[in-house]
């Protein structure tokens, strides 16, 4: 092995199988559990699409229903997760506040070290439950707002935004925070899915797995990217400062946040549904200034450097325009990849090996330690 047979941030290398999602470049696809995601997103809730991530199929009605059931049953933050998150300082990232949580709520899972099928899928339904409370919690309590407790009367999408923000807005609106929800929920072995299949690998546990895909997600070349299309947009102001703008970036060789894919090179399947989303609340919240500056970036990126958006792009906007915080924007991909995250741990654990590579050493040749004084 030669250093050039190395391949760098295991760009195209095939590690496993997996039969939960399939990127397809080519044909500019992407499959949950062989559905198109696009038709996922039009036709089913996000807690029909969970259920589909972790049992391979489609929910009966009955089957649904008792997921529905367990699942608003199971809402209510546990107090010393309340405490816990209470305690955190509000000058730290919400991804830390989720990152803390979902520890927290670990250490008091009665089930936290089983590794049993039927535990596992338990735990990620009460992670998928108790999700919500923790982001809009941390947003609230960092507005110097009173915790909305969640209503069990509500779908998962009306109610994370109720409890954000304190009622239920247009249908219009929940439909768009749904399908974003369904958009984010899985895409095989990004970065954050890797590493949780790494961690359960070793035979940690569930929760572990999860802290640690949270970390590996906040990075802005992963899902923080969401948040920090918000701050350029910030930062460009209006669309006739954008090619100005982008033209001094990539002058000072920065990368444009939202735009490229280690898998798609030509165009991300998500983005189509999740700007037709952006386009509906442009016009719902009369914001045509937002929907010209995005598409006057994305074309000047397309004419520059001939890159395109991917997911992150369309859904900053689109959670700006919702009422989110821009901090909270990465959080909004937790709840809804952690959906995609257990699946994989379950799937890892079902057919396990250690994830342990190799590296080629470079560093100085073995050496005689000198003598000290
Ligand atoms: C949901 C998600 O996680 S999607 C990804 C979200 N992340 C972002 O939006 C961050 C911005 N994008 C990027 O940094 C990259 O496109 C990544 C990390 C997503 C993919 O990176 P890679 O597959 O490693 O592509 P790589 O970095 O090799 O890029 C190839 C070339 O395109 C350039 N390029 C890629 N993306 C960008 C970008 N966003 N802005 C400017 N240039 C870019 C690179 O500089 C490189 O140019 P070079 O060959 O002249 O050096
Ligand atoms: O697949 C990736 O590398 C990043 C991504 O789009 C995702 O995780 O949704």
């Amino acid at each position: 092995m030669t250093e050039t047979d190395i391949k760098k941030g295991l760009a195209g290398v095939v590690v496993d199988v997996t039969s939960i999602s399939k990127v397809n470049p080519e044909t500019n696809s992407l499959l949950y559990r062989g559905y198109p995601v696009q038709d996922l997103a039009a036709r089913c809730s996000f807690e029909e699409v969970a259920y589909l991530l972790w049992h391979g199929e489609l929910p009966t009605e009955a089957e649904l229903a008792a997921q529905n059931d367990a699942e608003r049953a199971q809402r209510t933050l546990p107090d010393g997760v309340v405490d816990v998150i209470t305690s955190l300082p509000t000058t730290c990232h919400p991804m830390d506040v989720c990152r803390t949580a979902v520890s927290v709520i670990g250490a008091h899972d009665p089930a936290a070290e089983d590794p049993s099928p039927e535990a596992s899928l338990a735990k990620s339904l009460r992670l998928f439950a108790q999700l919500p409370a923790v982001v809009a919690f941390d947003q609230r309590r960092r507005r110097g707002q009173e915790l909305v407790p969640p209503r069990e009367d509500l779908g998962y999408a009306e109610n994370f935004l109720y409890m954000t923000f304190g009622e239920v807005p247009e249908k219009e609106v929940v439909r768009a925070f749904e399908v974003s929800m369904v958009l984010y929920a899985e895409h095989s072995f990004n970065a954050s899915t890797f590493t949780a299949r790494v961690i359960t690998s070793t035979l940690a546990d569930l929760h572990s797995a999860v802290v640690g895909a949270i970390g590996a997600l906040k990075g802005p070349l992963h899902g923080g990217a969401n948040e920090a299309v918000m701050a350029t947009f910030d930062e460009i102001g209006s669309a006739d400062a954008a090619e100005a703008w982008l033209e001094d970036a990539l002058a000072h060789k920065k990368k444009i946040m939202g735009f490229g894919h280690r898998v798609y090179k030509n165009g991300d399947s998500r983005v189509p549904t999740m700007k037709s989303v952006l386009d509906d609340l442009v016009a719902h919240y009369d914001r045509p200034d937002l929907g010209e500056l995005y598409t006057t970036l994305e074309k000047a990126m397309g004419e520059r450097k001939n890159i395109k958006p991917n997911l992150d792009y369309p859904a900053g906007p689109a959670y700006h325009l919702m009422g989110f915080d821009t901090p909270t924007f990465t959080p909004l991909f937790v709840a809804s990849r952690v959906t995609g995250w257990t699946a994989h741990i379950m799937e890892q654990a079902a057919s396990n090996a250690l994830i342990r590579p190799l590296s080629e050493y470079v560093g100085p040749d073995q050496r005689e330690v000198p003598a000290r004084a």
